[in-house]
């Protein structure tokens, strides 16, 4: 650690960053790194103190710790207010002039320190002690239940009972609430496929008798949670754009996590060589029962629980990487920080393979200094990101000509590429080359600012969301086909929104195959237009699926799960919430490649943070506990909206599809069956409870899919429902986590997940306007409403780019 430190000096060397002795005994202590200069913070994690995150020091190599630096630097160029040059890189005088608070000190551990000798005089305690009693409650269950049992596991039926390990937990009352079947509610009718009572009771004990019902012990993420502090201020979460960038916290993340056993993602430019030593944010787990469709397992069909009194706390679970570090930030100031806090650079790999160790030998970049990529890799090392690049230009052209890709010619063009990083139907345990991925070129030009927008050339309008408006448009100089998604100004009044920030600062941090990837960002002719360069996507999933006429069948529907899964799992890992996921912001090419986008709601989580907005994730794909109003919320909300996607991927439409909140907590209620204290302890506090639901005590997900079916309804198996029911599983802390998904039985039965470059391709969209053509069809109410202020004029001036 204290080499680690030396590094980190030298490292920010230039920037003439001194840390005391003290300081450094407070690092060594709190694994973090307090710097405010020129009236900015910025802050160095170095984890290894902090829970969730140790890693050993060795990993804390000077090329590690070149991350701060660059964090530094990223941040100081995104948070250069518009009026001094938004992105422009190298204007550094610009903060100067603008520094939202003036402190002195190059360190500021002693808030921090104060904060926890408060904390110890009010009782209080290191988070860390509550890890460490997690950790040990995970090994008293699992004593308990047994040992852990992987999903393969399916069909056990003899985990231990739902209730089982709250035993233990204090016990608390609810207040009685009167409900009789039927009663609710929203006045909006069901689309509810009506069975029999026998039937429904006669699947649920064959399904019992299966063991399909039966309970599995899983390993589950313990995912931090959200402090809630002031309900009043929700909507400043949600309309942050309205707020000016801050002073942001560069955070050094740890080195990505252990993948799952056996999996080698997509992703893979990383390898295993860190993992052994190293703990992913989602590596303390507990052992809990399993999910949604043992909620009813100890429940006789017709029998509502008597007991529903008698039930346990749920955990609050409040431990994080962050927390640790963060209860030292007790002042509002410091709470304004931590709200807009967002991740830092960060690759997801540890660096092993050569290319990417030949990267990290230059040295980052000065201010000023251009790097090409030609000096990072050579001009033969091109990243397939990079290839990928070339390929959608040529492609597109093709697209132009016909308006279809074709697969076969961009295989022919690319095997060797592609073949690495595919879903083969016998490559289903998913082994790849470590060296298939590089980072994207994402130097910026520090003297020269960014690049004008005018070296775009229009190609059409693709879709107009709330912050954006994207179009397709042509590199003038490369003849590469981008996406250009043009920031929304309009209704900004104090500068450039935080919201728009925030999803430029993480896709330009991020890079994985499954996000979208975000080039670079350009300047229209005035300072206030800002176009994010991405690459182009030819569909999105619901614009596709809209124009199919079958639905995906389930080997697609797997390599698209599959790659989905990755992209959050990764997000997850990076402590990102996405809080948007639906099918419109998953992007699809022709070659097989789903990618996600949009991450406008996204951000950083696992923090005592101000109040989480529970108004976010678009209706239908919105977990019950935010419909419920909670607002400590975590990965788990990510997790439903993937159980959503899945479903509509299988079907071909919206699994619940929902007008208002209620209407959509009815529907969910009235196909999973309605929650109780048994399978979701809390449940009855939960805010929104007021009114009094319909009382459905059967989960009929299954007679949506059928495991056989000859009446065109879709099909699936035992592992793909279990997998469906694990994503829909009430309890938030329950719910399958995104590594557990990517382990699941699912995707290692026939039909295996199809390979990339078997996928269907499609016509591309692009000539239509991909919103305007969706708003047509969806009754979703979101989309109505931005309808119908496009419709009156918001859209602020009309030029080349809008
Ligand atoms: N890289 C891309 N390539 C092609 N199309 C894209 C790309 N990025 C976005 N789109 C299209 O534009 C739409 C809107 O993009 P995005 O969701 O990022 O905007 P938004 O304003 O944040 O939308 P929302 O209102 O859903 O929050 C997407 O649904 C997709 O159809």
């Amino acid at each position: 650690m204290r080499e680690a430190l030396k590094a980190m000096e030298a490292a920010m060397g230039d920037r003439d960053v001194r840390f005391s002795e003290e300081a450094k005994e407070e690092s060594l202590e709190k694994g973090f790194l307090r710097v405010a200069r020129e009236g900015k913070y910025y802050s160095a994690r170095l984890s290894e103190s902090t829970p969730n995150s140790c890693f050993p020091s060795s990993t804390l190599s000077p090329n590690y710790l070149r991350s701060p630096r660059f964090a530094i630097h990223q941040f100081e160029e995104a948070f250069n207010p518009p009026n001094q040059g938004f992105m422009a890189a190298g204007r550094h005088s610009g903060y100067r002039e603008n520094e939202f608070r003036d402190k002195d000190s190059d360190v500021d551990l002693s808030r921090r320190k104060d904060y926890y000798q408060d904390r110890e005089r009010r009782g209080g305690h290191d988070p860390r002690d509550r890890v460490r009693v997690r950790q040990r409650d995970v090994k008293e269950r699992e004593a308990i239940n047994g040992a852990y049992r992987p999903p393969s596991g399916l069909g056990n039926s003899s985990g231990g009972r739902s209730g089982d390990h709250h035993s233990s937990r204090s016990r608390f009352h609810r207040e009685a609430v009167d409900r009789e079947p039927g009663e609710l509610s929203s006045g909006s009718s069901s689309d509810e496929h009506e069975a029999t009572v026998s039937v429904i009771r006669d699947n649920l004990v064959n399904n019992q008798e299966n063991g399909t019902l039966g309970s599995l012990n899983k390993k589950r993420k313990f995912s931090p949670i959200i402090w809630d502090r002031d309900d009043g201020k929700l909507n400043s979460a949600v309309n942050s754009r309205n707020k000016n960038g801050h002073p942001m916290e560069a955070v050094a993340l740890p080195p990505p996590p252990q993948l799952p056993e056996g999996f080698v993602p997509v992703s893979s430019i990383n390898s295993g060589q860190l993992t052994a030593e190293h703990t992913s944010p989602s590596d303390v787990k507990v052992t809990v029962d399993s999910p949604q469709d043992q909620q009813y397992r100890d429940q006789e069909p017709g029998q509502v629980d008597e007991d529903e009194e008698d039930f346990s706390l749920a955990p609050n679970i409040s431990t994080s990487r962050w927390a640790d570090s963060n209860n030292g930030l007790d002042d509002d100031e410091t709470e304004d920080l931590k709200e807009d806090i967002v991740p830092k650079k960060r690759r997801n790999t540890p660096l092993v393979n050569p290319a990417e160790q030949r990267l990290l030998k230059v040295p980052s970049p000065e201010v000023g200094e251009v790097i090409p990529w030609e000096r990072v890799e050579g001009p033969a090392t091109k990243s397939s990101g990079s290839e990928g690049e070339r390929r959608d230009t040529d492609q597109d052209v093709e697209v132009d000509k016909n308006d279809y890709m074709d697969v076969d010619e961009d295989a022919n063009g690319n095997v060797a590429e592609n073949l690495s990083d595919v879903y083969s139907d016998d490559d289903v345990g998913r082994t790849k080359s470590p060296e298939t991925v590089q980072p994207p070129q994402r130097f910026i030009n520090m003297l020269q600012g960014c690049r004008s927008v005018d070296e775009f050339e229009r190609l059409n309008k693709i879709d107009e969301g709330t912050y954006g408006v994207v179009y397709r448009a042509k590199d003038k100089k490369t003849g590469e086909v981008v996406a250009l998604k043009k920031v929304k100004m309009e209704k900004e009044r104090e500068g450039f929104p935080l919201t728009s920030l925030r999803e430029i600062n993480i896709l330009l941090s991020f890079y994985h195959p499954s996000i979208v990837d975000v080039k670079e960002v350009v300047v229209g002719s005035s300072l206030d237009s800002i176009f994010m360069v991405m690459e182009y996507m030819e569909h999105d999933l619901k614009g596709l699926m809209e124009t199919m006429k079958q639905p995906f069948s389930q080997s697609e529907v797997k390599c698209l799960m599959l790659q989905l899964l990755e992209g959050v799992k990764y997000l997850h890992d990076n402590w990102v919430l996405h809080r948007d996921l639906k099918t419109s912001n998953l992007l699809m090419n022709n070659r097989g490649e789903l990618k996600i986008c949009d991450f406008g709601l996204a951000r950083q989580y696992g923090s005592p943070l101000k109040p989480y907005t529970h108004l976010v994730v678009t209706l239908w794909y919105r977990a019950p506990e935010l419909l419920l109003g909670i607002k400590e919320y975590s990965t788990a909300i990510d997790m439903w909206s993937l159980g959503c996607i899945m479903a509509e991927l299988l079907a071909k439409e919206p699994l619940f599809s929902g007008k208002t909140e209620l209407d959509q907590l009815d529907k969910i209620f009235r196909t999973l069956g309605t929650p109780n204290e048994k399978i979701w302890p809390g449940f009855a506090k939960l805010p929104g409870l007021k009114v009094n639901f319909v009382k459905q005590p059967y989960n009929r997900l299954r007679e949506k899919f059928p495991a056989t079916c000859f009446s065109g309804r879709p099909t699936l198996s035992e592992a793909g429902f279990d997998l469906l029911n694990k994503l829909l599983t009430y309890d938030p802390e329950k719910r399958i986590t995104a590594e557990a998904a990517l382990n699941h039985a699912w995707f290692r039965e026939v039909p295996l997940p199809k390979s990339k470059d078997f996928m269907p391709t499609f016509p591309a969209q692009h000539a239509q306007d991909r919103r305007l053509r969706r708003i047509m069809k969806s009754p979703d109410p979101l989309e109505e409403q931005r309808l119908k202020e496009l419709k009156q004029g918001e859209l602020g001036p009309v030029g080349l780019f809008g």
